[in-house]
């Protein structure tokens, strides 16, 4: 992604205002009361059917309900396919920060490992469909995971604060998980993800068809002062750090890469008749692909990957928002 010139903004603009306008519209108070009864009422159904956790799994999902994160590691969730998920991820990881080095990417501050790379690779998109973390996911949501592919992103330590470095939230649904794994050591100047646990008048309504996205200085205007370190857990961490961040419900970004240049795994996960479907699919994949990538796997696996099927049609009709 690089910092895009004057038309191309207008066309993506014009391009997502079909589903800007459904997003005011779900926003206004009447059919938000209604739509919010009828989630309310499909976790009330769906609670006797919540899967059993081990003290592990139920520590994450604890950390998601109480500060929106927990942090842990590869080796400490031990899931099956972590071996051949981590050899294929640092792979494509190592060619991309060479094709950086080589000034491939000059201008760009974030680049995604496209699909061709990614499905040469298809143990790395099927890694996070494990009962496990769907367990997890189905445990926080209340309801069945969707499986939104994945991000794979190769972040440029150039300081910029721009797109997702900005303090925002994502949209799709009311409740996601995302699964973050870390290919290179990220500390604080390396671009580490930031869930911010401090609310501000605006934090929680829509202006228009979005959350506020704010700059750091315009987020500490709102609050009226200095953002405290207890006000925001900072994921630093290893390589091999493994972060579940609800990021519909919180304020994160990632903080502007400073000295190193990041590559991190975006798992993403929301319910399965998400709020917002037309800000969904923001991956690198064709629906043909997603068929592929999901043929074979157990019918719980299918059924994560192919949610769109389920939307109901008046919101499928939406066309996405995805740039
Ligand atoms: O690059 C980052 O750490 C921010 C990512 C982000 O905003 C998200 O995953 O929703
Ligand atoms: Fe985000």
């Amino acid at each position: 992604m690089k910092q895009t010139t004057l038309r191309h903004r207008a066309l993506r603009r014009l391009r997502s205002l079909p589903a800007e306008t459904a997003s005011r519209l779900l926003g206004m108070p009447a059919i938000s009361r209604q739509l919010n009864k009828v989630y309310d009422k499909a976790r009330a159904a769906h609670r006797p059917h919540l899967p059993g956790l081990s003290p592990l799994d139920m520590s994450i999902v604890a950390g998601l309900e109480t500060r929106g994160v927990h942090i842990t590691s590869l080796a400490e969730l031990n899931l099956p396919g972590t071996d051949a998920l981590w050899s294929s991820a640092t792979d494509v990881a190592d060619a991309y920060s060479l094709r950086a080095k080589e000034g491939e990417f000059a201008g760009d501050y974030t680049v995604q490992v496209d699909a061709g790379d990614m499905m040469r690779h298809p143990q790395i998109v099927r890694w996070s469909l494990d009962d496990r973390i769907l367990d997890i996911v189905e445990t926080y949501l209340g309801l069945p995971a969707a499986y939104d592919t994945l991000n794979f992103f190769y972040t440029v330590a150039d300081g910029r604060q721009v797109a997702a470095r900005r303090w925002h939230r994502d949209l799709e649904d009311r409740r996601m998980v995302k699964v973050i794994v870390y290919l290179h050591d990220v500390d604080e100047g390396g671009g580490p993800l930031e869930i911010l646990h401090r609310s501000f008048p605006g934090s929680e309504t829509l202006d228009g068809a979005n959350f506020p996205v704010l700059t750091q200085e315009m987020l500490e205007e709102r609050l009226g002062g200095r953002l405290q370190r207890s006000d925001v857990t900072t994921c630093t961490g290893k390589a091999g750090t493994v972060i579940f961040a609800d990021v519909a419900s919180r304020y994160h970004r990632g903080r502007p890469a400073l000295t190193r240049d990041r590559c991190a795994l975006f798992y993403n996960f929301f319910s399965r008749s998400p709020l917002r479907p037309f800000f969904c699919e923001r991956h690198v994949f064709s629906r043909e692909q997603l068929a592929e990538l999901a043929a074979g796997q157990t019918d719980r696996a299918r059924a994560c990957m192919l949610w769109h099927a389920n939307v109901p049609l008046l919101a499928r009709m939406v066309p996405s928002a995805r740039s």
